[in-house]
């Protein structure tokens, strides 16, 4: 397949740097993975639980120290794009641009948000089929729990599933922390135990959600370190997200688990995606 190549020379712009024109700044999301996003699912015109990704987009904003970050603006744009638009998956990135090069982030940034809307899938009627990715989820505690542009350890781990019905779990060492593309949730001893995520991973609004409803219903649970050896021991276990919901686990490496038990999770807390 043929490259592309693209040759951009700021050398000889007329434009002082403060006042250059965004479309010959530096794109910080493609140079650093500098932004963050979210993912939902689109509904009758609605983006569903856009509480929860409102939520999300100010936290992501907060501590990526993305000043200006107007998200009143973006409820109302995203309100007046969602009026052609009854169904489907939403990705709503945020970044931001700036006429100097390098890490730093300048005083002057063009922040700039990119909404993909793409068609609505539903989600796989076959039960999971996890396993420990080879792959390591990346340690850092200013940026654990936040849905950053930096997911390349999400894209190696989600490589090393070979089938649709797969997924990879992330671990620190021997501790359990997050699914490829979920967060995930394991019974042990009747208490629903779902991993710290003070090191790494994403707080899924999925995970949130439950963890509220959990809280309603009185369901034991606990968030608190998860091991190998704990999935492995577990009487149950389920990966969950925006787009697939709660999503039963069937087997944990050759380990097999009652995939019902979160069946039955899943209409105790009458949980729907
Ligand atoms: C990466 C995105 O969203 C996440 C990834 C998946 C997936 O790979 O299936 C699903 C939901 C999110 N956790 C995205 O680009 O939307």
């Amino acid at each position: 397949m043929a490259l592309f190549f693209e040759l951009i020379d700021f050398r000889h712009s007329h434009h002082q740097s403060e006042n250059r024109p965004i479309n010959t700044q530096w794109a910080r999301d493609s140079l650093f993975g500098d932004g963050f996003f979210t993912t939902g699912v689109i509904e009758n015109h609605q983006l569903l639980n856009s509480e929860y990704h409102f939520d999300r987009l100010e936290s992501g904003a907060r501590s990526l120290l993305f000043e200006n970050f107007d998200l009143e603006q973006i409820k109302n744009t995203l309100k007046e794009s969602l009026k052609t638009i009854d169904k489907g998956i939403l990705r709503l990135s945020v970044t931001r641009s700036q006429a100097e090069r390098g890490y730093a982030v300048s005083k002057q940034t063009q922040i700039s948000v990119k909404l993909v809307v793409t068609p609505w899938t539903s989600p796989l009627k076959q039960d999971c089929m996890a396993f420990f990715a080879d792959t390591p989820v990346s340690v850092n505690p200013r940026l654990a729990g936040i849905k950053h542009l930096n997911r390349l350890d999400n894209v190696l781990a989600a490589n090393e599933c070979l089938q649709e019905n797969s997924e990879s779990i992330m671990c620190i060492d021997e501790q359990v922390v997050c699914g490829s593309r979920s967060n995930l949730f394991c019974l042990i001893n009747n208490i629903w135990k779902t991993p710290e995520l003070d090191l790494a991973g994403i707080e899924g609004i999925t995970r949130a959600r439950i963890i509220e409803s959990m809280k309603k219903q009185d369901v034991q649970f606990a968030v608190t370190r998860v091991s190998q050896s704990d999935l492995l021991n577990s009487q149950a276990a389920f990966v969950c997200n925006s787009l697939l919901g709660i999503w039963p686990i069937s087997q944990i490496e050759d380990k097999k688990l009652d995939a019902n038990l979160a069946r039955h999770l899943q209409s105790q807390l009458d949980f729907t995606r």
